[in-house]
């Protein structure tokens, strides 16, 4: 496989030639002569990250059925940066064999993927047929995976709620998803279970919740009327709570099911994946280290508290008030201790300010933590921010693990996402030269081992995402893969710098 102007063979050696360890970081402590993947614990995962409908393409084969991301990039295109949508996306759906090979040749010992819920139940209720077809996609996907070695690592939700659910009862504003996901999560463990050993059920509630029902900006795009956003209908104050409240219930019923039912014959583990934005507080004043903790609190404790503790952080009950729910006292004991392990998504850090925002009846989530939540202090941003789409602060992924660990009882954590964006690249020659995502990972990667140094128990590491793909509400003006793929030119993949200096990283 050559790229234009540049053979592989011309990038190996450049690879080679710029070694992991020999790229000149100045925060690199002289002592890491030899960082490598022998610097992590024996069994550490090595993997890459994917979903569904950013990966799969084949949106109306194998008999699919529609789910909300196919319904909303068609009537919002207008909330899609260039109108694109995942119909296509890489066409994984017919050549995951060819990119397991690869992820071979690169070294890679894990990979995490999605399942369709609308590809193995089309109407998103069990009892309205399942469809074969989507079964055997998915067990073929993971026997290859096995078959070069690479552990599956499966998220049983990634934002893609059946559209007949959305249409039948509101799809997670309605409780009666509880049912119809545990269905769905059940029919996963029985045809996939005897190989898959690693389950999250949902990925990044915190964005389904807040993107989908507060702005408004990904599906189902609902959100209140004032925001002007282009919603059909909605409420930024209340929504996202009620959402957030069906997926924890949704979560426990799932893990309940699966350790009853078939962690005994299987034994594999569930969790699920969460994703914090670290806080910097805005000065050394009172006020703005509380509003650094709220901001902690709202975006990561509004989940991982009632998942470790049984119920919703103190400064939420306070300041949301009547319009969070409760739980009953079964529902926190069920929800409570629902983790096998947990998985971080991490990408940037904010600086967060004391803010009494005057909205008058215009509350919704973004406002109820009284902070605000900038990427500047003083004029001067967090970390770096030349040409990518999210601030580079690597310091804050090893303070949310420590975080983490020291108030959380120190659970088992994956870096199930770690990523850099690159906006406004098309040319293949100038995606392979990415060495702003070789010194992210450098950093980030460095970043996981002091957090392990510190006694945090990190597993796996997994970056996002291991080809460019379609990145939602960006569609594809953003990549974040360490393969490169040609949009414009049958979707061909060309690997970059990064990850043939992954391969380097693994192989030593
Ligand atoms: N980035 C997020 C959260 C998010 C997603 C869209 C818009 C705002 C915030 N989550 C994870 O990051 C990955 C990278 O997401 C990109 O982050 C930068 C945004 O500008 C871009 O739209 C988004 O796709 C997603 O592809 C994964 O599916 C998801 O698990």
């Amino acid at each position: 496989m050559a790229f234009q102007g540049f053979s592989l063979h011309g990038l190996l050696f450049l690879a080679l030639f710029i070694s992991w360890t020999e790229l000149s970081f100045a925060e690199v402590p002289k002592n890491i002569s030899n960082f490598n993947r022998k610097s992590f614990p024996e069994n550490f995962i090595f993997g890459a990250a994917s979903a569904a409908y950013q990966y799969e393409g084949a949106a109306f084969e194998g008999g699919r059925g529609p789910s909300i991301w196919d319904t909303f990039s068609r009537n919002y295109p207008n909330k899609i940066a260039d109108h694109s949508n995942g119909d296509v996306a890489d066409d994984f759906y017919h050549r995951y064999k060819e990119d397991i090979q690869t992820m071979k040749v690169l070294g890679l010992n894990g990979f995490r993927l999605s399942i369709s819920w609308s590809r193995v139940i089309p109407s998103g209720k069990l009892s309205k047929g399942v469809n074969k077809e989507g079964i055997a996609f998915y067990n073929n996907l993971i026997d290859e995976l096995l078959a070069n070695g690479i552990t599956p690592f499966v998220t049983i939700f990634h934002w893609d709620v059946p559209q007949a659910l959305e249409d039948e009862y509101g799809g997670f504003l309605s409780t009666n998803i509880v049912d119809d996901f545990v269905d769905f999560a059940e029919l996963c463990f029985k045809e996939f279970g005897d190989r898959v050993k690693y389950w999250t059920t949902v990925n990044e509630p915190l964005t389904f919740c807040v993107a989908g029902y507060d702005s408004g900006i990904l599906a189902p795009g609902r959100c209140s009327a004032w925001r002007n956003n282009d919603c059909p209908a909605g409420n930024s104050a209340t929504e996202p709570y009620l959402v957030a409240h069906n997926i924890l219930l949704s979560h426990a019923a799932i893990s309940h099911l699966y350790r009853e039912k078939y962690k005994p014959s299987q034994n594999g583990e569930i969790g699920i994946v969460l994703n914090p934005t670290w806080y910097v507080s805005y000065s050394n004043s009172k006020a703005d280290k509380e509003a650094a903790q709220r901001a902690l609190d709202f975006g990561y404790g509004w989940f991982l508290d009632p998942l470790v503790f049984g119920d919703y952080p103190e400064s939420m009950r306070r300041l949301v008030g009547k319009r969070l729910p409760k739980f009953t006292t079964e529902q926190s004991k069920m929800v409570k201790g629902s983790l096998d392990f947990l998985g971080v998504n991490y990408y940037t850090s904010n600086f967060a300010a004391h803010a009494h925002f005057h909205n008058g009846p215009n509350i919704s989530y973004t406002t109820d933590n009284q902070a605000n939540l900038t990427t500047e202090r003083n004029g001067l941003p967090i970390g770096e921010v030349e040409g990518v789409a999210l601030n580079v602060y690597p310091q804050g992924l090893r303070e949310i693990l420590v975080y983490t660990k020291n108030n959380y009882n120190s659970p088992t954590i994956y870096v199930t996402e770690n990523g850099f964006g690159q906006t406004n690249i098309t040319k293949v020659e100038e995606g392979v030269k990415d060495v702003g995502r070789l010194r992210f990972y450098q950093s980030h990667l460095r970043a996981v081992k002091e957090a392990i140094d510190h006694g945090v128990n990190v597993k796996g590491f997994f970056p996002w995402s291991f080809m460019d793909t379609w990145e939602w509400n960006s569609g594809f003006t953003e990549r974040f893969g360490l393969i490169f793929v040609d949009f414009k030119n049958e979707l061909k993949r060309y690997p970059k710098l990064s990850a043939l200096c992954f391969k380097k990283f693994l192989r030593s």
